[in-house]
């Protein structure tokens, strides 16, 4: 069994991490800022990033981490940075074993964006590097919607640890993908689950608690008759996807049922347990480059949960390149033995044959 420390901290470390996070969901004011990009960033990323980079560092003190959030607009913003520290300086997971493997509190409200800031790596093909995105799909969280806490860990470009928390995924693996799903959570109920894989030991999911790891249930994706029998899932924002060719590529499948519509890397999760089938993730913009913290994790635990996870070209997504997925283009995740059938109809309607 290798990398078991690395799965059980990563673990940990996405638990832990949302205990803030969900503090931030149900606050009205969560602290939005635009960033350069123009796109959201808020208290619960700054916050999440600053516990689990101090959870790898504590365990992993020579290992790389890319993650998306960095900490110069709290340099100059003294008040959110003290609304940020406020939050993460209290949170501490339940079970004080488990707590202590995490390395404790974060040292200061200084410390904590020199922490932030570990986030930096360039990525690149050799050596150990972490991908880290504290919240995907921030429109999501701040819609009220799904989101997703995410880690993966590179070593020489290749995913061989992913975990993802979900707090707003129904516990159930059974449950299917409803209309509601991607909606308002007030009820939190049944809800969050905390999912991983490890490189040649297969996925697994358990429900996320406040303390130690629950019991975890092996988890795959389900067997498909023929792709008219696939649901679907796409992103909510248009901005991000291509709705449009999505619904194409469905229509030429013979998808008659709707898609589901969930942000984040939810979509690779409900994929990987079977609440869905295949996921679409048509470009919108020829020039935009996904990001490596956008997919490692749920990669690998679509990949471990018997799907293939590839580009609009049907090339594996390569995490050696960098912080950005330069050499892909989209993605596409279905079951394997459905990929080509899918890569081909994405391929007529892209008009790339
Ligand atoms: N133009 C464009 N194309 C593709 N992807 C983009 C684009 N712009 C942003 N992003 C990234 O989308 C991440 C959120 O993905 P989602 O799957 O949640 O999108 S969706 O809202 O459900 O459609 C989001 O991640 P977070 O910033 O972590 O939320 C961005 O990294
Ligand atoms: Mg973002
Ligand atoms: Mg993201
Ligand atoms: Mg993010």
């Amino acid at each position: 069994m290798g990398y078991e420390k690395e799965r059980r901290i990563a673990e940990l470390a996405v638990q832990r991490a949302t205990l803030l996070t969900k503090k931030v969901f149900h606050e009205k004011a969560k602290g939005e800022l635009a960033k350069d990009d123009k796109s959201p960033v808020t208290k619960g990323d700054f916050g999440a990033q600053a516990l689990i980079i101090q959870a790898i560092a504590h365990n992993f003190p020579n290992d790389e981490i890319v993650g998306e959030e960095e900490s110069s607009e709290l340099r100059q913003d003294t008040a959110l940075r003290s609304e940020i520290w406020d939050l993460v300086k209290d949170i501490k997971l339940n079970d004080s074993a488990s707590d202590a493997l995490l390395g404790g509190p974060l040292p200061s409200e200084e410390a904590m964006l020199d922490i932030i800031d570990k986030g930096n790596s360039p990525g690149g093909p050799k050596g150990r590097i972490w991908a880290l995105d504290p919240i995907d799909g921030t429109k999501g969280f701040l819609r009220g919607g799904q989101y997703a806490v995410c880690l993966g860990l590179i070593v020489d470009g290749d995913v061989k640890v992913g975990v993802i928390g979900c707090p707003n995924l129904p516990v159930d693996d059974a449950t299917s993908l409803s209309a509601d799903i991607g909606g308002n959570q007030s009820d939190e109920e049944g809800k969050g689950v905390l999912f991983s894989a490890v490189q040649g030991e297969g996925a697994i999911s358990r429900p996320l608690t406040s303390g130690g790891l629950a019991p975890s249930n092996p988890i795959s994706m389900r067997p498909v008759p023929d792709t008219s029998k696939a649901v679907f899932c796409e992103g909510v924002e248009a901005g991000h996807s291509n709705q449009g060719d999505n619904a194409a590529v469905a229509k030429r499948l013979g998808i008659t049922a709707p898609s589901v519509r969930l942000d984040s890397q939810a979509k690779y999760c409900s994929i990987a347990r079977g609440a869905g089938d295949i996921y679409l993730r048509l470009p919108v913009r020829k020039d935009y480059q996904e990001k490596i913290w956008d997919h490692a994790a749920g990669d690998l635990l679509v990949r471990e949960a018997g799907g293939q996870v590839t580009d609009i070209y049907g090339k594996r997504l390569d995490f050696s390149k960098g912080r950005t997925l330069i050499e892909n283009k989209g993605v596409v995740a279905a079951p394997a033995a459905l990929q080509d059938q899918v890569i081909e109809a994405v391929q007529v309607v892209l008009n790339l044959k």
